[in-house]
């Protein structure tokens, strides 16, 4: 039997991102932070941070930027064993636009992504099995058509090996069409044991905005959990063909409200690694989805896990 060496894993895109220092229209801000992000890389920070064993299989440029990327990474405690600095490949860069109103863009550069490389025969098969949980996302796929497949040979690949499967759609439009990632998707909800994704984006999958359908159709999958995240408000799980809404904690400001999702679904990961039950995984996932807001950056919110038992009050908090 394959003795599991890591906790969860996942494969995917990383990049720069530049924060802006000034509010407004890109073309007026001269000065940004640079950090670094990609929806799969959050959720394994998310993961280290609350003590879970975790890799990242990815391919980044070989120059200044990929060896940023992989050296925090190391340092957050993932294994990169599996993470490759590829020649003639720029690593992937995000610019973000954040305006007074809190509205904010994206403007990625990720067109010829060093991931183009990671090829179907190049997937590390032994390190997918050695994992307990999987964790896909609706961004790799979307970023070249041929990490469709690479995706879907994954999804096989740990299906067939006993290795849980999450995944979230996280589709962004900038980078693929509804339909595309619609006829997408759905090919591989059939391999996918944890289901986190948006109202909009069930929308998407299903061409309905209608939810008793989404409801019907989603019957048809043999899903473990099916995890609606709903931003402030809170998420709600699957329970016997009904939504269980589970309300949002207490925030005090708003700061920046990109990553919370990663972050839910890392601190959901946990919880079910950790075999809590449901109502105790949901809380504590929306307690990590209520802290990442409170911090400016993707990932810098993340918390470590005994943060969140102070956050729920769960430990003392002693500050001085
Ligand atoms: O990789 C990408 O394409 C990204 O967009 C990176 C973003 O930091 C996360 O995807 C945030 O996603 P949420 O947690 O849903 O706010």
């Amino acid at each position: 039997m394959n003795v599991k060496q890591l906790d969860i894993i996942t494969i995917g895109d990383g990049m720069i991102t530049f924060d802006p220092i000034a509010k407004g229209p890109l073309r007026f801000v001269n000065h940004f932070e640079r950090k670094i992000g990609g929806a799969e890389l959050n959720v394994m920070i998310g993961c280290a941070r609350l003590g879970m064993k975790s890799g990242w299989i990815s391919r980044l440029g070989r120059d200044e930027f990929g060896r940023h990327i992989i050296n925090t990474i190391r340092g957050e405690g993932i294994d990169v064993s599996e993470v490759q600095l590829v020649e003639n490949y720029a690593t992937s860069l995000n610019f973000k636009e954040i305006h007074e109103s809190g509205k904010a863009r994206t403007f990625y550069y990720r067109q010829k992504s060093p991931t183009e490389t990671l090829t179907i025969d190049q997937l590390p098969i032994d390190y997918i099995q050695s994992a307990k949980i999987i964790h896909l996302s609706g961004v790799f796929p979307s970023i070249r058509q041929q990490n469709r497949e690479v995706l879907f040979q994954t999804l096989k690949i740990a299906h067939t090996s006993g290795v849980k499967v999450s995944f979230d759609p996280n589709i962004r439009l900038k980078l693929w069409s509804k339909e595309e990632a619609r006829q997408t998707i759905l090919t591989y909800l059939p391999y996918v044991d944890y289901l986190l994704a948006g109202r909009e984006e069930l929308e998407i999958i299903f061409n309905t905005t209608d939810m008793t359908i989404i409801l019907e159709l989603l019957k048809k999958y043999a899903f473990e959990q099916v995890i609606l995240k709903d931003g402030a408000s809170g998420a709600s799980y699957l329970s016997h063909g009904q939504w269980v809404h589970v309300p949002g904690e207490k925030v005090d400001k708003v700061v920046d409200t990109v990553g919370a999702g990663d972050g839910f679904s890392a601190a959901f990961l946990c919880g079910i690694l950790k075999g809590w039950h449901i109502d105790k995984i949901m809380k504590f996932a929306n307690a990590v989805g209520a802290m990442v807001v409170q911090v400016q950056g993707d990932n810098e919110g993340l918390p470590y896990y005994e943060d969140v038992e102070v956050y729920l009050g769960l430990r003392e908090n002693i500050e001085r």
